[in-house]
């Protein structure tokens, strides 16, 4: 019992009491966020909001397998994981969206589109390499075999006739020209009308989470209250152009999951359902937020 342990130190040799502290303090939450400049208004001093949280950054999949190992309790993860998993619940109405143009997510193809056979995947991603698969099955009727593009390596690397690239490299046009370029979150919203969600914040349904919510909306808040200096700060660690940056922030993302973010969210489910990508069943469970509608 902690009052127990509290009182034995009083007597306790400094090891002992290290013990006893560590039975007293609990364990911090470990939360994984999205190294990409899309997802820095969603940490804007979370650590600072949240109480005995831990902030780690990685890429989206890699986030996806820590959560899925307990590696993490909370993560930005791709929304298509929520999809995939029975056991997440989404935590907060605090997500990376779009409603047309994206900027960040982009097919580049070597020929038409009805005639891409091979695609490259960038192994960062989950969510667009299963939206741009339901994409081009929908619309195309093609079924291209996929390869994986390491995060490290450049289209060039690839001899794929379709490359899909993700996050901050994916906002450099690349030198090379193309038979056709989507920008996925342009080519979504054209088709169904409907804004993308790209991620969301995930936990595992038996995490205890106490105000986490309330401080990743806090955060988000703040990040989306201060855009302009997340711009000015992190642009030149990315080599673009501070009006890029906060163009990208402003006009093509949105952080906000709504009623319209919804739809769009079951329309990607009822697809990957369709064109196997997820299994059908599971529940989207949004934990002390808004109905998924
Ligand atoms: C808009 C983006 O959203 C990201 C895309 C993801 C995916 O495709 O799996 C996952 C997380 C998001 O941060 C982007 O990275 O460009």
């Amino acid at each position: 019992m902690k009052t127990a342990g509290y009182n034995k130190s009083d007597t306790a040799t400094g090891n002992e009491s290290q013990t006893i502290m560590s039975d007293l303090i609990p364990p911090p939450i470990r939360v994984g966020a999205v190294s990409y400049l899309n997802s820095k208004p969603l940490i804007e001093d979370l650590e600072d909001l949240a109480d005995n949280a831990e902030l780690m950054l990685d890429y989206p999949s890699l986030l996806a397998d820590d959560l899925a190992a307990g590696r993490i309790d909370v993560g930005l993860v791709p929304s298509i994981e929520v999809i995939r998993n029975p056991d997440y619940e989404v935590i907060s109405n605090a997500c990376v969206a779009t409603q047309g143009p994206v900027l960040s997510v982009k097919m580049y193809s070597r020929v038409p589109l009805g005639e891409i056979k091979r695609l490259a995947l960038d192994m960062g991603s989950r969510t667009s390499a299963t939206l741009v698969r339901i994409m081009l099955a929908e619309q195309y009727g093609v079924f291209p075999e996929v390869e994986p593009l390491p995060i490290e390596q450049t289209i060039e690397a690839t001899e794929a006739d379709a490359i899909l690239l993700i996050g901050d490299r994916a906002i450099h046009t690349p030198e090379t020209k193309f038979v056709a370029t989507w920008d996925l979150g342009e080519e979504w919203l054209r088709w169904t009308g409907l804004p993308f969600v790209f991620a969301m914040w995930a936990v595992r349904r038996d995490q205890e989470t106490g105000n986490l919510d309330t401080a990743l909306c806090r955060a988000r808040d703040k990040g989306v209250a201060m855009l302009d200096e997340i711009a000015r700060r992190e642009a030149p660690k990315l080599g673009i152009d501070v009006a890029v940056a906060e163009s990208y922030l402003k006009n093509n993302l949105s952080f906000y999951l709504g009623p319209a973010e919804c739809c769009g969210l079951r329309l990607f489910q009822e697809l990957a359902i369709k064109t196997g990508l997820a299994p059908e069943g599971v529940p989207l469970v949004f934990r002390n937020c808004i109905s998924a509608g």
